[in-house]
């Protein structure tokens, strides 16, 4: 691998542990709905692949008719909104690692598929938006990861090359996101993963924690 110039960070699953603030917010809109509300486990199951695809996925899980779905956006909006940060948690060694990143003098992105205005919001929220010289989330571009184009266009906005920036994230989208732009990949071992084990996604490596960035610098 050449030496990095620059590292694209993933959000939910990778820096923060957001899983109480989605089902949280699908709860309230099952609610309005009159529809019922999915355990947190199952929830789980469906993020990484931004807001349209959870609310559809949420309410396809509790037999739901498709036509919900505008009333189920808007309100998702609303209770997200209200609740973004709330119920949500910085992963151990997180803030270790930005700071080993940024003291190897590596431009930092962070390419999450969730909308960019909730994103900004939680990381300055959780004291993290400063490490960060862009921020961009799920409706930034035409299309979300697993296509390359969000990471490509955070390579950019980095000046630095794909094959010298390290992409960090906790899922199969996040790795192949990364494999399509030309970055190499690490993944951390605790996040979502659409469920499945993390170690069965091909990637340059593991982490246990955020913290064990310090090696790859
Ligand atoms: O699906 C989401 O909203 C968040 O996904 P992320 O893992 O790309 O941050
Ligand atoms: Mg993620």
């Amino acid at each position: 691998m050449p030496a990095l110039t620059a590292a694209i960070i993933d959000l939910d699953g990778t820096l923060v542990d957001t899983l109480g603030d989605f089902s949280a917010a699908l709860a309230a809109v099952h609610r309005d709905l009159g529809l019922p509300v999915l355990p947190t486990e199952a929830v789980g199951l469906l993020v990484g692949k931004g807001s349209e695809h959870l609310i559809r996925s949420a309410l396809r899980a509790v037999g739901a008719d498709e036509d919900r779905y505008a009333a189920a956006w808007d309100a998702y909006q609303h209770h997200y909104g209200t609740l973004n940060g709330r119920a949500a948690r910085v992963y151990p060694g997180v803030a270790e690692g930005l700071r080993a990143l940024r003291s190897a003098g590596l431009r930092l992105a962070c390419v999450t598929n969730k909308p960019a205005g909730f994103a900004r919001v939680l990381l300055e929220a959780k004291g993290l938006a400063g490490a960060f010289d862009v921020v961009y989330g799920g409706d930034s571009f035409e299309r979300k990861k697993p296509d390359p184009l969000p990471l490509l266009r955070a390579c950019e906005a980095l000046a630095s090359r794909p094959a010298a920036t390290l992409v960090v994230g906790d899922s199969s989208n996040d790795a192949a996101a990364a494999r399509a732009a030309g970055c190499p990949v690490v993944l951390v071992t605790y996040g979502y993963n659409h469920g499945q084990p993390v170690r069965n996604v091909p990637a340059d490596g593991y982490l246990e924690t955020l913290a064990d960035l310090a090696r790859w610098v």
